[in-house]
């Protein structure tokens, strides 16, 4: 009985990735597009998402200032998420809602990229983040699910959408993941060449 949930949540997942592979690729290339244009111009990219979209945008930023497979130089990413007394702070002081759009004001460049993850595509201190970078001239990846909720009409069509065709939190972060190490893949492919994985 536990053993069958267990094998269900596998199948699920695999037959979530089955699906969307198609559907994804074209805007996950768009979205390497973007990051390549803004590490090859001397930008970075901030990060921002809640709970385990929180680990998946830190998991995106070590991945890029360390390394994903194959050794590289250093690419400039920074997580949102990860500074307690900043994000005490603003919470604290004015509202959850503004902890990753202050901090976009104050570390966005023209050039840079703001990865926004929300498996809703309705975190209310996600959306504010997206309008908080198109002030900064910075392009947007939205990572969402559940046919992308607000990011929808957050996002502008200067910015990259990829929506996870699926209505479970925890299968969305699951393929949310998949892209990240898919972008991280890419990236390398283009600033490297097409060669194998070294690690
Ligand atoms: O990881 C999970 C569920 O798998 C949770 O921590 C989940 O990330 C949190 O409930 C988030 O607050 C959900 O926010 P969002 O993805 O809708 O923006
Ligand atoms: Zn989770």
């Amino acid at each position: 009985m536990l053993e069958q949930r267990i094998q269900q949540h596998f199948i699920d997942s695999a037959d979530l990735k089955y699906h969307a592979a198609p559907l994804l690729s074209k805007p996950i290339a768009d979205a390497v597009q973007a990051l390549l244009a803004c590490v090859t111009s001397g930008g970075k990219v901030l990060s921002c998402g809640n709970g385990g979209s929180a680990a998946d945008a830190q998991h995106f930023s070590a991945e890029f200032v360390g390394r994903f497979e194959r050794e590289r130089p250093e690419l400039a990413a920074i997580a949102l998420t990860t500074d307690s007394s900043i994000l005490t702070a603003i919470a604290n002081d004015y509202d959850f809602n503004v902890v990753f759009s202050r901090q976009v004001r104050a570390l966005g460049q023209p050039g840079d990229v703001l990865l926004a993850i929300s498996t809703s595509g309705n975190s209310a201190n996600v959306l504010a983040a997206i309008e908080a970078a198109h002030e900064r001239d910075m392009v947007v990846i939205g990572l969402s699910g559940r046919g992308g909720g607000k990011m929808n009409q957050a996002l502008r069509d200067t910015d990259v959408h990829i929506s996870v065709p699926h209505d479970r939190t925890a299968r969305v972060q699951e393929v949310h993941l998949l892209t990240l190490h898919c972008l991280c893949d890419a990236v390398d492919a283009l600033l490297l060449g097409d060669q194998e994985t070294s690690l």
